[in-house]
């Protein structure tokens, strides 16, 4: 009888959120991008993906992917890039040693665990598919880097590539057509610059309205705004936050962080028809943010926003009362603050206009740091005899 063993191993991968941001593709098929970016890598213990990977004789003829529970498409072109990449890195070790187990032709087993909503402008891809890559490569016993692996998780999303290292990340943008140096390095560990803190105002956690990968698409085929910014605006940011990282120099890095943010905000509104994911609620963070720096006379609270609602908003961990208590005041109870030590401090120098629109438009807030890369882990969404465990 055929070997039935179940062969797995399991990672955990965390979320990036880009302070340099990466929006449009010069190859859609390769996520190639038309800039580099830069992000910083959040902490594990408040956003993370679990997934497991397994492979087995056993498990029919399919490759399968259950995410949070519900049976994923895996036929996209996306994911399959990532399987055939790495069953290719797989059989290039078979070929080259007789002895290994012959795992690479074998159906794939994917299990998937989100501890926070699937595609709510939560960088879910990201982390996603960084865990997916990394644990069929612990699957494999590959021994490729993380900037090699990053390549491969590019194809499945864009910025999950940055999310296979730990820290502050630069996707590098390359120039070859066949994608080889668009890659993931790292610009400098979480240990370099460990204070910086990151509170997420959830505003929304509904599905977002237009996609990443459609609305840069759009972007590209419209926006003459979106040309200078990938030419001109992006290198000169790209500069100026590695610079800030290495010299831990805050005051760059926000006004970097939300000039970025502007930057590319405004190309989507250059869009033709136009795409907003600000709202109002974004909107009076952005005011708030604005109202603290002004209190404190520099820059010592930087906003970012994604392609969704959702504000993230960096400080270091020196400003948390001038920063995260001013606006826990503000917001009052909110799911989120319990079990942080967070001293409230005055917030009557926010507009209150805004901060009655945060009231009423935030739902929840997420307080985190820079964090690790993928973690291999014992923990196992998969049984010995390969059925999925559920929680
Ligand atoms: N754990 C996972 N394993 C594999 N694929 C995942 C996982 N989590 C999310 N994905 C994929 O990512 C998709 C969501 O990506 P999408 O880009 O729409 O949202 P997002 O990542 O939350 O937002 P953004 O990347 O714009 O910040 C899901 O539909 C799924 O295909
Ligand atoms: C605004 C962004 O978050 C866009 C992320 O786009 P995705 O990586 O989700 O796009 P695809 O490559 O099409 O999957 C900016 C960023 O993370 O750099």
């Amino acid at each position: 009888m055929a070997d039935q063993k179940v062969y797995q191993a399991s990672t955990t991968a965390p979320v990036n959120i880009a302070v340099v941001k990466y929006w449009g593709k010069r190859d859609p098929k390769l996520n190639l991008p038309t800039n580099s970016s830069v992000s910083v890598t959040l902490s594990q213990a408040d956003l993370r993906t679990h997934t497991t990977a397994a492979c087995s004789s056993s498990f029919g003829s399919e490759d399968s992917l259950l995410l949070n529970s519900s049976p994923q498409d895996v036929t996209g072109a996306r994911t399959q890039a990532c399987f055939r990449e790495l069953r290719s890195l797989r059989a290039q070790l078979e070929a080259s040693d007789a002895s290994l187990p012959k795992l690479s032709p074998l159906p794939l087993r994917i299990v998937s665990e989100n501890n926070f909503p699937t595609a709510a402008g939560l960088a879910s891809s990201a982390a996603g598919f960084a865990a997916l890559v990394r644990a069929i490569a612990n699957l494999y016993e590959l021994s490729s880097s993380p900037t090699e692996l990053s390549r491969i998780a590019r194809q499945g999303s864009g910025s999950a590539c940055r999310s296979l290292f730990g820290g502050y990340v630069a996707w590098q943008m390359g120039e070859k057509a066949d994608g080889s140096d668009s890659v993931a390095v790292e610009v400098a560990p979480a240990s370099h610059w460990p204070t910086m803190r990151a509170l997420i105002l959830v505003v929304s956690a509904e599905k977002k309205g237009v996609s990443s990968t459609s609305g840069m698409q759009i972007t590209v085929a419209t926006s003459e705004l979106f040309q200078r910014r990938a030419e001109v605006v992006v290198p000169r940011h790209m500069l100026k936050m590695e610079k800030a990282i290495k010299e831990k120099d805050f005051e760059a890095f926000g006004k970097v962080t939300m000039m970025e943010s502007n930057s590319f905000h405004a190309t989507c509104l250059d869009t033709f028809p136009p795409i907003f994911y600000l709202n109002d609620v974004s909107r009076a963070a952005i005011r708030a943010v604005e109202d603290i720096n002004t209190k404190a006379g520099k820059v010592i609270a930087a906003y970012t926003f994604d392609a969704g609602p959702n504000a993230v908003i960096y400080y270091e961990e020196e400003n948390t009362e001038a920063v995260a208590g001013v606006l826990k005041s503000a917001l009052g109870n909110l799911d989120g603050w319990q079990g942080r030590d967070i001293k409230e401090q005055a917030s009557d120098n926010l507009d209150a206009r805004a901060v009655q629109v945060l009231k009423d438009g935030v739902s929840r807030v997420i307080l985190t740091q820079v964090g690790e890369g993928p973690i291999r882990t014992e923990e196992s969404l998969i049984a010995a005899n390969g059925e999925p465990i559920t929680k």
